[in-house]
């Protein structure tokens, strides 16, 4: 009997089914159409490109092995999306888009020279011992410069990312440290940096690493008493790229083995990039050294978007995901959502998983909803910093006053009143909340929580200063 489109995809329907739970597959599979089958092709039609994003997301993987079994190795899977009652009334219209197009950036090849007769070079990413050293950048190839939007906010950043991206090790911007909030675009570019660079010289071996792994790495090599063959690695990029530099803040060890990569690295020529959430100067716990290594190059901050940028990160975010919207739902969100733009494409993306599952339009009313959830979900994100600077404005004192070691009364009862909202509004350790308010360690972090709820339940006018904050912290 010959195969029909529909023939095929039942036969993988049923495979699909035996391997995920009964509600994914009525969510995500049962509203497929399979619309055509040609050589080795299977076109399925799903209802939105949002849809379609999440099948690629989670699936992926079982989609291609349900396929393989039906279709053999060549099997492709397109889909056809359909783009109904996203906004007004509009023909729906189809839009193809083949499966896994993302291009990925390839495993770079290095050749090491080996000097003594063991050939083992310890690759942290890939365990076996190995001559030619296959590295994998570890970037991602969808942060491009191409969908990093220019403003005033980000322009510095950008335009030297763009230099260092030319000419990688040969620029004076050597070390390149992006600096800025949460959420503003520091793991984008640095990305987009290392992309650009592979995609001008493939021949140079770019690694993005975030610092917090690398730590991991670093301690696993120490363990395994390696720590010579992590260096090693390490020396042998081109282009090294840490995000989140400040996460090496109090750790000692790691700083000392950065700091000999980076002095390698950097009289060699090569290119280094990094990002922190705080502009050098007020990175704690950094050793002196490290810290004047860091403000060799480079130091350019990517600053909240202003209105005109953030208008045109939204469209160009709806433009990609091929929705149209209102433009008064699309001022409303530039003007309600203006610190975090991961925030903003968050909202973006509720509303179009809103109006596409509910069969509506994306209205004014359902933004707002949205907007609202997003805003209040959002607000207990706070930072120890912040948590330290109100409680030291409330008791009218210098932070450094309260991270001092002294134990006068009331500055012990407004360090242990930091560490407590440090603890319930963020989720760093006992001993980072420690390290961060004058160097404790997690004993007295939990002392003071705990000192904090008996003083609460027994001292009135302490509970009125935890209600007071938890006021300040919250609104
Ligand atoms: N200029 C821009 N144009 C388009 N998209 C942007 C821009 N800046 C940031 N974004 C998007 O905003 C989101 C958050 O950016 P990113 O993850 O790079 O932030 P971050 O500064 O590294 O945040 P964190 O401090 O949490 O690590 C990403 O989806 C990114 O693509």
């Amino acid at each position: 009997m010959a195969r029909t489109a529909k023939s095929v995809w039942e036969n993988c329907l049923s495979f699909i089914e035996d391997n995920i739970s009964p509600q994914a597959y009525k969510t995500w599979f049962e509203p497929i159409i399979a619309v055509k089958l040609a050589d080795n092709s299977l076109s399925i039609q799903v209802p939105s490109k949002f849809f379609y994003e999440w099948l690629e997301e989670h699936y992926v993987k079982l989609l291609k092995v349900a396929l393989t079994k039906e279709l053999g190795e060549k099997a492709k899977l397109i889909y056809s999306i359909k783009m109904e009652n996203t906004y007004g009334n509009k023909q729906p219209y189809t839009e193809k888009i083949p499966s896994s197009q993302r291009s990925n950036v390839s495993a770079q090849e290095v050749n090491v020279q080996l000097k003594n007769k063991s050939p083992e070079l310890k690759n942290p990413f890939v365990f076996p011992g190995i001559r030619n050293v296959k590295i994998d950048s570890q970037l991602n190839p969808n942060y491009s410069f191409d969908n990093f939007l220019e403003g005033d906010s980000n322009r510095l950043a950008r335009s030297a990312g763009m230099a260092v991206a030319n000419k990688p090790g040969g620029t004076s911007f050597n070390p390149l440290l992006v600096f800025g909030g949460v959420g503003l675009g520091k793991t984008h570019l640095a990305h987009a940096i290392g992309v650009e660079i592979k995609d001008k010289y493939p021949e140079k071996t770019v690694l993005y690493i975030s610092a917090e792994k690398f730590t991991q790495q670093f301690i696993e090599s120490v363990k395994k008493n390696t720590r010579n063959d992590f260096i090693h690695f390490y020396q042998l990029i081109d282009v090294l790229i840490v995000d989140d530099i400040q996460l090496l803040s109090g750790k000692a060890g790691t700083q000392d083995v950065f700091f000999h990569i980076f002095n390698h690295l950097h009289q060699n020529g090569k290119q280094v990039i990094l990002t922190s959430d705080k502009a050098p100067v007020d990175i704690q716990d950094i050793e002196q050294r490290l810290l004047s290594r860091f403000k060799w190059g480079l130091s350019a901050e990517l600053q909240q978007p202003d209105y005109e940028t953030r208008i045109s990160i939204i469209k160009n975010k709806l433009y990609r995901d091929g929705v149209e919207m209102p433009e008064d739902i699309i001022e409303y969100l530039a003007n309600n959502i203006k610190t975090n733009i991961r925030e903003l494409e968050g909202a973006i993306i509720s509303l179009i998983a809103h109006s596409s599952f509910n069969k509506k339009d994306i209205t004014l009313s359902l933004a707002k909803k949205i907007v609202e959830n997003y805003v209040k979900n959002t607000k207990r994100e706070v930072s120890i910093d912040y948590i330290q600077k109100v409680v030291s404005d409330y008791f009218q004192m210098d932070i450094e006053v309260l991270q001092s070691k002294t134990r006068k009364r009331h500055i012990v009862q407004a360090r242990q009143l930091a560490m407590y909202f440090s603890k319930k509004l963020t989720k760093a350790s006992l001993a980072s909340i420690g390290s961060q308010i004058g160097k404790r360690d997690h004993a007295t972090v939990l002392h003071a929580c705990k000192t904090v709820n008996n003083l609460s339940a027994t001292d009135k006018q302490f509970k009125k200063y935890v209600e007071d904050l938890n006021k300040k912290l919250n609104s």
